[in-house]
């Protein structure tokens, strides 16, 4: 008997870890997988209001906090504009992150949103 409980993902947390896997990949750098410190990034913490990373979306899913893929969007969104905004433009950081969010959009676009969320409701 396993000590720690195996507990269920959801169909949603299914479908949103599988999201945040394929938006990963265009990360090959993994700028975007952990929150930013004032340490690499000095001042971060009073430039960017609401920090967001790929292992905080992957937590929010684990906990069940989004109710929706669009939320999940937002998060990505903010990621990569929180990058756009802190570095500026003609850093590998910017760049990335208008790249990240290019490609991102495509991944999240509202028709497959759409189909998404009508195959698990
Ligand atoms: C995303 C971002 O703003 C970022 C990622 C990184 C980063 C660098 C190395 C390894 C992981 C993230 C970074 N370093 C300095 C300033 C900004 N950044």
């Amino acid at each position: 008997l396993n000590k720690v409980e195996e507990k269920e993902l959801t169909p949603l947390q299914e479908a949103l870890s599988q999201l945040i896997r394929r938006l990963q990949r265009k990360d090959p750098s993994a700028f975007f997988s952990f929150p930013m410190t004032d340490l690499i990034a000095p001042g971060y913490s009073t430039i960017i209001k609401r920090p967001m990373d790929f292992g905080a979306m992957k937590e929010k899913v684990k906990n069940e906090y989004y109710e929706s893929p669009e939320e999940l969007k937002v998060d990505f969104r903010i990621m990569c504009e929180n990058a756009m905004i802190y570095n500026k433009p003609e850093t590998i950081y910017h760049k990335a992150a208008r790249k990240l969010l290019l490609s991102g959009m495509k991944i999240l676009r509202p028709e497959r949103l759409e189909s998404l969320r009508q195959s698990i409701e």
